[in-house]
């Protein structure tokens, strides 16, 4: 018999059973949490905020329409959503680790963003969700983690309503080979560093490192998200493919 379970599968660059990663996942959220935000400004010098804010343009997200953010995290994109949706919209912020959600809850309360924001844990593979409930679906910088990466396209198309579209922003693969280059070793040299420094955790930004390097590249995962059936999907790369925004809709 052939168990799903058994099969390895990649943690950064390690082969983990599959029923591991998750918890290796947790540990590396639950360990960063608290620095999170101040790790992600130094880490790409502040760019994520230009990343995230194209996400949001391109979202299509109008007053009174429903989010998803799921794998949501710290709330950046959950902060934007909520302003954009108003008081008859509303926006779920959903992540399958509690140290994060508590983070991103308490950040956006303390920014007064209360009454249109909703927060679900939830693992991205199965979401807890009815059918066609949302307009807009992001996921940043989460798809990467995730196990079964086809089974979290196919749930987010479950609750995607008709006329929707899910937006994954998520590192990818530069375009440049020199670029590339350069981005390595900042990546494999400078990163783990700093997360030493700053977060007292090497380990958990060597994995980021790794992660990426093991995440489909772009037309990989156009070609996933076709095949879970979603329709018209295109993506844009950003920062010389570092990084890229994929947009799939449902009809
Ligand atoms: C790098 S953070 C991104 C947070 C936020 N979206 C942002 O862009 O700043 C990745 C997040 O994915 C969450 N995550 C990992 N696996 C997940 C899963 N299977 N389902 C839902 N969230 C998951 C982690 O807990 C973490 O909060």
């Amino acid at each position: 018999m052939n168990d799903k379970n058994e099969e390895s599968i990649d943690f950064g660059y390690q082969k983990v059973a599959r029923n591991q990663k998750k918890n290796l996942v947790a540990d590396v959220f639950q360990s960063v949490a608290a620095k999170y935000d101040v790790m992600n400004d130094l880490m790409s010098f502040g760019i994520h905020r230009l990343w995230k804010r194209y996400t949001i343009d391109c979202s299509g997200v109008r007053r009174g329409m429903k989010v998803l953010d799921i794998a949501g995290g710290t709330g950046d994109l959950t902060a934007q959503f909520s302003r954009r949706v108003g008081a008859e919209g509303e926006v779920v912020l959903a992540d399958i680790n509690d140290a994060m959600l508590k983070v991103g809850r308490d950040k956006l309360r303390d920014r007064g963003i209360i009454g249109n924001v909703r927060y679900v844990q939830a693992d991205a593979e199965e979401l807890p969700f009815d059918d066609n409930t949302f307009d807009v679906i992001t996921i940043a910088f989460g798809l990467r983690n995730v196990t079964d990466k086809d089974k979290a396209l196919r749930s987010m198309l479950r609750v995607l309503k008709p006329g929707g579209r899910v937006l994954i922003l998520e590192f990818s693969k530069p375009v440049s080979a020199t670029l590339n280059q350069v981005y390595d070793f900042y990546s494999f040299n400078i990163l783990p560093k700093m997360g030493q420094v700053v977060a007292n955790d090497s380990d958990s930004y060597q994995y980021l490192a790794e992660s990426i390097r093991m995440h489909p590249d772009q037309e990989t995962l156009k070609s996933m998200m076709e095949a879970a059936g979603y329709e018209k999907v295109d993506y844009q790369n950003m920062t010389g493919g570092v990084v890229a925004l994929h947009r799939g809709y449902k009809f």
